[in-house]
């Protein structure tokens, strides 16, 4: 179900104005508080179709939402990594350090779902349980350029390591990246859709080895593959 947008939270004026009463008169919030509101965001499922997406994309995704009919695939709604959520697990690291403001972290969203719907990351994740694979459906938009007219390596290994994160949180719990390597082979250009097929290699203790390729859409083109060491994290141990 598509819920209201994450980007803006609400204002309880707005929210008034809906139910039909008398929206409150606009006041200056003060500058600690002119950029945000503490109040509770609703988080939109970034991970569905919008207008943006390329034929492509939509076509693949309705491939992998057929294959999540028979239970085999999961489609992973974005919405599932609330950041809220994500602080309140993550916090249990931190300890007593607290490296971050609290209206720092209030403002927190994850980086790849920061920029403008279309401009930047859109992509969509489904995930194999018996198979501990997660593929992730990736289209690139105009702000992430690197080269003149192709995507920024960068922004590949931001997915890289978002699939190959996913893959290892959706089987094993809250992890660090340790270690990644990417081996780029083909440019990819701007615009385009790719598959980030990523899988579980090996489980040493608290070592989670995960690997993934990254292909065009007709799988001619082989654009990059990585692997990635990720280590689950011990609550005896502070991050900082
Ligand atoms: C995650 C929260 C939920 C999010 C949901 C949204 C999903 C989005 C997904 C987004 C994804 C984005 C993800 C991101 O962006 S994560 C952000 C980028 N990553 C970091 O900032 C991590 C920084 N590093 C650390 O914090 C620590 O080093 C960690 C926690 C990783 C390990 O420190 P810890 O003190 O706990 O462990 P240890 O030192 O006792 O080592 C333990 C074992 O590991 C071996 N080892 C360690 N390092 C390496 C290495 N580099 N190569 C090879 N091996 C290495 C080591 O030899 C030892 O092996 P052994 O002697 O036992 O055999």
């Amino acid at each position: 179900m598509l819920r209201s947008c994450a980007a803006r939270p609400r204002t309880l004026s707005a929210l008034r104005a809906a139910r039909g009463g008398a929206p409150r008169p606009a006041r200056d919030p003060g500058p600690a508080r002119r950029s945000f509101s503490t109040e509770k965001v609703i988080h939109k499922d970034h991970s569905l179709p919008n207008p943006s997406w390329s034929k492509d994309l939509r076509l693949l995704f309705d491939q992998f939402m057929k294959k999540c009919e028979d239970g085999s695939w999961k489609h992973l709604p974005s919405s599932e990594c609330k950041v809220p959520q994500r602080i309140h697990s993550f916090k249990t690291y931190f300890l007593d350090s607290k490296p971050v403001k609290e209206d720092q972290l209030s403002q927190a969203r994850p980086f790849t779902r920061s920029y403008e719907v279309g401009q930047g990351f859109e992509y969509a994740m489904f995930y194999n349980e018996d198979e501990k694979r997660t593929v992730c459906l990736f289209q690139g938009g105009p702000y992430l350029e690197g080269p003149p007219g192709f995507l920024h390596g960068g922004a590949l290994a931001t997915m890289i390591d978002t699939t190959l994160g996913v893959c290892t949180i959706s089987c094993m719990g809250l992890f660090m990246t340790a270690n990644l390597n990417i081996n780029f082979k083909s440019p990819i250009p701007l615009c385009s859709v790719v598959v980030i097929s990523s899988q579980l290699d090996k489980v040493e203790g608290r070592k989670v080895f995960v690997s993934c390729n990254v292909r065009s859409v007709d799988e001619k083109t082989l654009h990059s593959d990585a692997t990635g060491l990720f280590i689950k994290l011990d609550p005896e141990k502070s991050l900082t």
